[in-house]
């Protein structure tokens, strides 16, 4: 492909992304997977090329523009050696007067006020930085010192002691560590809420929304003895888990939940947990670098549902738990309301339950919890609070 027919590959997909985004359909990337599925004569580097294209005019703007054209006008705007292929055999139709050019920025203008004031405007262009490949080593088969080597480009990561940073982009899924379940792709962020738990062996855990298991593996790891389930309201997601936990050599119940029936089908663990962690559904603010498109996703009405789902599951957990244990509760969330106004408005509504610093010195206080930041931490960003139930 030409650089101008390139372009205008990009200026399609982003046209499909616009109407996916407004029928709540597939993500960007499935999305560029598919255009590339039709188009066979299309070799690597055309995909490689276009996709970052596409991924480029996404990161550029905090509103979804109006049509794929405004995106790609709006980086043009930028980069003079893309305007010079608009006219071009193949490439977008000519430069005409007085087009929509999509507007540059970072946050939603509807999000600003709902934004931690810890991620101060100096931070927020990290929102959208490339992230790095976090692997979380699996202690259940090797340790984080002797499987470093294998990796040319691995360094340990800062924050997890079970971790192992790569470049963006590094391909590790013909990698014999991660094929013989030596290692898993986990950024150090969510390594860092397994580590929050403090699981030990013996104990009950429940990981009520497990999606694919990623922290359910991590807790198996940390401690192997212990007995975990594992929950989920999505079967899809949820079906990922046991060949992912066969690989890792980890012993993992799970149990597909029903809402709004979840707790008459943990009937057995009511009051019995010793640990629930709630990684909850949330706006994904804090993981905009992995996936930039989810702010043009978002709605008010959407977010409003989502914190109400959120303190749903807080409830839940808290039925769960025994007397003296503890609820770990987790967003991939920037948001004062899904983060420390969550927190608080549990602690509020339960005498006798207390807050714990989950991750002394690292992150940020905010709240009764901590937060972390593409910035400050160069982790995704997440607000992690510990809540302790009376004895
Ligand atoms: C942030 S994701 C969890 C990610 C997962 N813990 C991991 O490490 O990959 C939130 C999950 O909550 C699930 N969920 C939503 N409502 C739920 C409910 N009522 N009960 C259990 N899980 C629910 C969603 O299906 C989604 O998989």
């Amino acid at each position: 492909m030409t650089p101008a027919a390139r372009l205008q590959a990009a200026v399609e997909i982003l046209d499909e992304v616009i109407a996916s985004v407004r029928d709540n359909g597939a993500p960007a990337d499935a999305i560029v997977t598919r255009y590339f599925k039709a188009r066979r004569y299309a070799g690597s580097s055309d995909r490689r090329a276009v996709r970052e294209v596409v991924f480029r005019a996404i990161r550029r703007s905090a509103d979804c523009p109006s049509t794929g054209r405004s995106a790609i006008l709006g980086l043009a705007s930028e980069q003079p050696d893309l305007s010079a292929l608009f006219g071009q055999p193949r490439g977008p139709e000519p430069l005409k007067a007085e087009e929509a050019i999509a507007a540059a920025g970072v946050v939603p203008d509807w999000l600003r006020d709902e934004l931690s004031p810890l991620v101060t405007a100096e931070e927020q262009a990290a929102l959208l930085d490339r992230a790095p490949l976090d692997l979380r080593v699996n202690a259940l088969k090797g340790a984080r010192d002797a499987l470093l080597p294998e990796f040319v480009e691995g360094s340990a990561t800062p924050l997890s002691p079970w971790g192992i940073r790569l470049p963006a982009d590094t391909r590790i899924d013909d990698h014999p560590a991660f094929l013989g379940g030596a290692v898993e792709v986990q950024d150090e962020g969510s390594q860092l809420i397994a580590l929050a738990c403090a699981a030990r062996d013996g104990e009950r855990i429940v990981d009520l929304c497990a999606g694919a298991g990623g922290k359910s593996l991590a807790l198996a790891s940390a401690a192997p003895r212990a007995a975990i389930l594992a929950t989920d309201s999505n079967r899809a997601r949820l079906g990922q888990l046991a060949p992912r936990a066969a690989r890792a050599g980890a012993a993992i119940e799970t149990m597909l939940l029903n809402p709004p029936r979840e707790l008459d089908q943990m009937a057995d663990w009511r009051g019995a947990a010793d640990l629930v962690l709630v990684d909850a559904p949330c706006s994904g603010s804090g993981t905009w670098r992995r996936n930039p498109e989810g702010r043009w996703r978002l709605t008010p009405e959407r977010l409003s549902r989502l914190i109400e789902t959120q303190q749903r599951l807080l409830a839940i957990a808290a039925e769960l738990v025994r007397p003296g244990g503890r609820i770990v509760y987790a967003v991939c969330s920037l948001l004062g309301r899904e983060g420390p106004g969550q927190a608080d408005a549990f602690l509020s509504r339960r005498s006798g339950w207390v807050g714990h610093d989950p991750l002394q010195g690292i992150g940020r206080a905010d709240g009764p919890g901590r937060l972390l930041t593409p910035g400050h931490d160069g982790t995704d960003g997440f607000f992690i609070a510990r809540f302790d139930s009376p004895c």
